[in-house]
């Protein structure tokens, strides 16, 4: 498992960031960095603000105070147009897949591609294909509808489709919910595969801990509104803190985890 290059530049940087939503400060003063090639999970208690602070990442909301950049661009005060621009340069899986359910898979991958790109049809096809092989899609799965696969075909799907663009940072929102165990890990095989193969950077909300202990390089720990822990899992478990020490004693890790 690759644990980030330290000299990589940092491709995600959360600096002071403080949320206020409905009258109570979710987020109180947030910093991190995550560098190109990084794994890293963020967890947190349910409601400890791990998809706001996604949202923030990515400029869907703007954090009360500080900053989040993103290659570099102040997502908070960068115009339309360089939102855009940066917008091709990121994909993201949110959390309920968020699949386009009359259009096909194939449609589905193809709708970034059409959107940002001007490439022609059978060009647009062979990319769909190549991008569902490396989600881990039979191409038999191209012309089905969403409804018509299963949960975990449907989220590969997704991340074929947050992959259509190539891009350089992957944002997945709890993507093992609602998976079985083996799909699951399945799952997170592709995911690391991704980074290992192409070094993306991917960061991702999730609860599993086979995940952390399977193929996450590093743990950021949310709790209170601050970041309580920040390291390899390995580290992250041992912390003395009652929050950490509760949510890592619910589990063994597997051999080789
Ligand atoms: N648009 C909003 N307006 C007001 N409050 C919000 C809004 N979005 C989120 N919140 C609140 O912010 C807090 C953090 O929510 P968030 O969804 O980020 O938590 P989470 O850590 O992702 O939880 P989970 O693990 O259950 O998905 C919650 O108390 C939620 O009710």
């Amino acid at each position: 498992m690759s644990h980030g290059d330290a000299g990589a530049p940092c491709v995600i940087e959360a600096e002071g960031i403080r949320t206020r939503l409905g009258g109570v400060w979710v987020h109180d003063g947030i910093g991190f960095k995550v560098r190109r090639g990084e794994l890293v999970a963020l967890i947190g208690g349910s409601g400890s603000g791990k998809t706001v602070l996604l949202n923030e990442l990515i400029g869907l909301m703007r954090p009360t105070a500080g900053r989040a950049r993103l290659l570099g661009v102040d997502v908070g005060v960068a115009d339309h147009p360089t939102l855009n621009k940066l917008r091709q340069r990121f994909g993201v899986l949110f959390q309920d897949g968020a699949l386009f359910s009359s259009l096909t898979v194939a449609e589905n991958v193809a709708a970034p591609l059409r959107e940002h790109t001007r490439l022609p049809r059978h060009l647009v096809q062979q990319l769909v294909e190549f991008r569902l092989s490396l989600a881990g899609l039979p191409l038999a799965a191209l012309n089905k509808l969403p409804a018509e696969l299963s949960g975990g075909m449907r989220k590969r799907a997704a991340l074929a489709r947050a992959l259509a663009l190539e891009p350089e940072i992957l944002f997945l929102d709890e993507p093992t919910s609602g998976l079985d165990p083996i799909a699951a890990r399945a799952f997170d095989q592709t995911v690391r595969t991704l980074c290992d193969s192409f070094g993306l950077t991917v960061y991702m909300n999730t609860h599993d801990l086979d995940t952390l202990w399977g193929v996450v390089d590093r743990v950021i720990v949310l709790s209170g509104g601050k970041v309580i822990a920040d390291g390899p899992v390995a580290e992250v478990a041992k912390v003395a803190e009652p929050w950490i020490q509760s949510y890592f004693s619910a589990h063994v890790p597997h051999r080789g985890g």
